[in-house]
């Protein structure tokens, strides 16, 4: 099985540098900043091409060869341009966030991945650089199920087996956002291998809602590919990483 996160230091040495993620959001300390302004996500639902399992999260892929899909505003300078998004959960409902608040942590989390196509010429190079990368996450709270998130949850059956691919189209991820889009912002990383320090974090302070059945049908992914022996994907968050000494600023 994967070696969890606790062995990804022996492959990536950035598993212990000082701007890793995700983190546990102390509010008490976080500092409110005048200067950043409203967040601005500005989606075409055509951008969405495919949906994938690719054996660690399932992801929507979106057309990110023009600056059709575009986050701007917050802590952000220019237009930063729409990759994909991802789920991260746990194996009960208790758990399954990366970001924790105050030491709590929700049943799962949605990244909305985006990189700096104004100052870079591909999300790859972009990943490589400090300000190459911005991801919005949005807390899913277990509780009543939550309509938009069917539309994800509806192909999952489709997509059981890790490599397996959906078209996936008409597609606009503001419908997975939450009515405020106040955040938290502070400088990290990816939270998977290979941990590229290049992440501009915007975690939304509202959580989204998530009954236990679509939570289920995360947990019922399959990790493993045809003709393998057939393992869950129970989990797939990394625990909050030391803080060292960054500033969690809110708007
Ligand atoms: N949880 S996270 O948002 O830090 N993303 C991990 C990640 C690792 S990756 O480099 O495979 C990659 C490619 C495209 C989008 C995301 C990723
Ligand atoms: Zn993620």
């Amino acid at each position: 099985e994967n070696p969890g996160p606790s062995r990804w230091k022996e492959l990536f040495p950035l598993a212990t540098g000082d701007r890793q993620s995700p983190i546990d959001i102390q509010t008490e300390t976080t500092k409110y900043d005048p200067t950043l302004r409203p967040l601005y996500p500005n989606y075409d639902p055509s951008s969405a091409k495919v949906i994938l399992n690719n054996g660690h999260s399932t992801s929507v892929e979106f057309d990110d060869t023009e600056n059709k899909s575009v986050l701007s505003g917050g802590p952000l300078i220019g237009n930063y341009r729409l990759r994909q998004i991802h789920f991260h959960w746990g194996p009960s409902d208790d758990i399954g966030s990366e970001h924790a608040v105050d030491g709590t942590k929700f049943a799962a989390e949605l990244h909305v991945v985006h990189w700096n196509a104004d100052k870079y010429a591909s999300f790859v190079e972009a990943a490589g650089q400090p300000d190459g990368l911005a991801v919005m996450a949005v807390f899913l709270q277990v509780g009543e199920c939550n309509s938009q998130l069917k539309k994800i949850t509806d192909h999952l059956d489709a997509i059981k087996i890790k490599g397996k691919r959906h078209r996936f189209t008409n597609f606009d991820p503001s419908c997975l956002l939450p009515h405020s889009l106040d955040y938290w912002t502070y400088l990290g990383s990816l939270t998977s291998p290979p941990l590229l320090e290049s992440v501009i974090w915007i975690i939304l302070r509202e959580p989204i809602s998530v009954c236990s059945e679509q939570l289920a049908k995360f947990r019922n992914l399959l990790c493993t590919g045809e003709g393998e022996a057939a393992f869950c994907m129970l989990r797939n968050f990394r625990p909050p990483q030391p803080l060292r000494g960054r500033e969690v600023r809110r708007n």
